[in-house]
């Protein structure tokens, strides 16, 4: 017998109406704790709300801002946004207050996921609330207007039905490398958190189209016996010429870059931070913008 020692790794996106239950399911995929800490990088601008790894498998969950039909600019530009994270994602899950039920929002969603070609599954959520048959005619309803992978039946706020989710994207990630190291849940997710605020430094520094090429992974991220974070992080850019304007003259706007990220990082963290910045060249980056772009590279023109 052999020993599958695959790694799998890849982006599930939660899609919904506001108020569908999208913050609730992912507090009961990855634990409160990690996703009151994730809504700091929230706030910093990522969509990746949290990360779960089980068995060989790690998921990213992309958060997307509740869709609705645009009417104002704004509202335009977050569709825009919630759509890209949409777009760079292995799993699309779209969920669905099945007290609400087939609601225009629903349709004009539905119309929406329909020209992606990733796997899409359904998720009904709040079952506590409905009765048995109205559940079933939803799903059939639904799924009429989308042919869907699977259909999940869960109630967010009492875990029903989540690990069932859960296993499913784990096995629908592709194999690849996982994209944050085996640690424990809440180091993950910080990990994550200091890959945002550092990316968000560079966006500020450097007014070029630079960052929008560029993307930072966090290497190592160890607590250190007096409580205070180690942090290793590599600003990877796509060419040489990028390398060196992330740099600075005498290294200078890496410094500066490394100096504001280590301070936020030390206000969010609330203890000492040793970041650790170096910048690589990693040409082949841009071409595979599924793996990277749900960072938060997309920008509504
Ligand atoms: N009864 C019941 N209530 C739920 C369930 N899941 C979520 N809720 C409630 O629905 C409301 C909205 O949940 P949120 O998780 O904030 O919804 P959301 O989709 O993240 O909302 P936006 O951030 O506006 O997009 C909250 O009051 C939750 O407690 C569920 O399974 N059952």
């Amino acid at each position: 017998m052999t020993v599958n020692t695959e790694t799998r790794c890849g982006f599930v996106a939660l899609v919904g109406a506001p108020n569908a239950g999208k913050s609730t399911l992912l507090n009961a995929l990855v634990g409160t704790k990690v996703s009151i800490v994730t809504h700091k990088a929230q706030t910093t601008r990522a969509q990746v709300r949290g990360v779960v790894t089980l068995d060989q498998s790690q998921m990213i969950f992309v958060d997307t801002p509740g869709i609705f039909k645009p009417k104002r600019r704004l509202d335009r530009a977050m569709v825009h946004s919630a759509w890209s994270g949409a777009a760079d994602a292995d799993v699309l899950a779209l969920i669905v207050d099945c007290k609400r039920g087939l609601t225009d929002e629903i349709e004009a969603l539905i119309e929406g996921l329909s020209d992606y070609k990733q796997s899409k599954v359904l998720i009904l959520n709040k079952i506590d609330q409905v009765e048995r048959t109205t559940l079933l005619a939803l799903a059939q309803e639904l799924n009429e207007k989308l042919n869907f992978e699977q259909t999940f039946m869960v109630s967010a706020l009492k875990g029903d039905g989540v690990k069932d989710f859960v296993d499913y994207c784990a096995q629908a990630v592709p194999v690849e490398p996982w994209h944050f190291p085996e640690d424990h849940l809440t180091d993950l997710t910080l990990a994550l958190t200091a890959s945002e605020v550092t990316r968000e430094k560079l966006f500020l520094r450097i007014h070029e189209e630079i960052p929008y090429a560029a993307t930072v992974e966090t290497e190592q991220f160890k607590t250190q016996k007096d409580g205070s974070y180690r942090i290793q992080q590599v600003i990877y850019v796509a060419r040489d010429g990028h390398k060196k304007i992330v740099l600075g003259k005498n290294g200078q706007t890496i410094k500066k870059i490394g100096e504001e990220s280590r301070k936020e990082l030390s206000e969010i963290f609330e203890t000492k931070v040793h970041l650790f910045l170096f910048v690589k060249v990693r040409e082949k980056w841009a071409d595979d913008p599924s793996r990277y772009r749900e960072m938060g590279l997309e920008f509504p023109q």
